[in-house]
């Protein structure tokens, strides 16, 4: 049996009479990438939102390393959230920030006490990790889209969360950065032992980071597996005109 670390079960939720999760099943299992792929407007914004408990579903439920999420006090919920790293589509720097005041941020605001020594060990520790140790004292404007995309990583994993929630990684970058932000994705796997969920569109990034795809339509999630699974053999037209769309455009 594999561990979950994020379990959600049933979950239902509408806007008026707009329908947009009816009745989704989903795991995020210890360790692994789980790419959730869908059209713009299927809900997968509307999902992660669920889970950070930022949209509060009408049924169903989201146990997040063991922990009911609809059970939570406030205390408990922001606790939780410290353990989920969130990186934003658009980086989300501070754009009138460094970028080790950016780094810094998160970090002394949300641990007290902690020396200049352990603060600035950090911060340059995560910047190596994502490879651009030089652009330590550079403003946001300084830097390019991928640039950005590391320092936003770097941002969101200076708390040490146990999962990472990618959204859109790769959007707005050329086939080149694409690839080494797939690949950094990889590395943050391997080196801090996440499990995390990236939403994307690009079936190039899903196949190279995902060890597993889930594929939102109509509100449920119709197909899990392996990117050769859930895409070689693919009957129900939804799932293959989504697959031809992405290779056409
Ligand atoms: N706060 C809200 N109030 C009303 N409707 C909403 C709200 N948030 C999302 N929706 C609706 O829910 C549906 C799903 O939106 P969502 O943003 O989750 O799509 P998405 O799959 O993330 O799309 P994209 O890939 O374009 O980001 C849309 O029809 C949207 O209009």
């Amino acid at each position: 049996m594999r561990e979950s670390v994020i379990e959600i079960r049933g979950l239902y939720k509408s806007f008026g009479d707009n329908d947009v999760l009816q009745g989704v099943d989903l795991d995020l299992y210890k360790g692994e990438n789980l790419v959730v792929l869908g059209k713009s407007g299927s809900g997968k914004s509307v999902l992660i939102k669920i889970l950070v408990k930022l949209l509060t579903q009408d049924e169903g439920s989201v146990k997040i390393l063991g922990q009911d999420t609809a059970k939570l006090n406030l205390r408990d919920l922001n606790k939780l959230r410290l353990k989920i790293g969130f990186a934003f589509q658009a980086a989300a720097l501070y754009d009138s920030m460094t970028v080790r005041e950016n780094l810094e941020f998160p970090l002394t605001r949300n641990i007290k006490g902690l020396s200049r020594k352990e603060i600035n060990y950090r911060v340059e520790e995560l910047l190596d990790s994502v490879g651009l140790p030089n652009t330590i004292n550079q403003m946001p404007a300084e830097l390019s889209g991928g640039q950005k995309k590391r320092i936003g990583v770097a941002r969101t994993l200076i708390l040490n969360p146990e999962i990472m929630l990618y959204d859109e990684p790769t959007a707005g970058l050329d086939p080149t950065t694409c690839i080494d932000i797939n690949n950094l994705i990889n590395q943050v796997r391997e080196q801090y032992k996440t499990s995390s969920i990236v939403i994307t569109h690009d079936l190039t990034c899903a196949k190279q980071t995902g060890d597993r795809m889930a594929v939102l339509i109509e509100g449920q999630f119709k197909a899990t597996g392996s990117f050769e699974e859930v895409f070689a053999d693919a009957k129900d037209p939804r799932i293959k005109s989504f697959y031809d769309y992405n290779f056409i455009t």
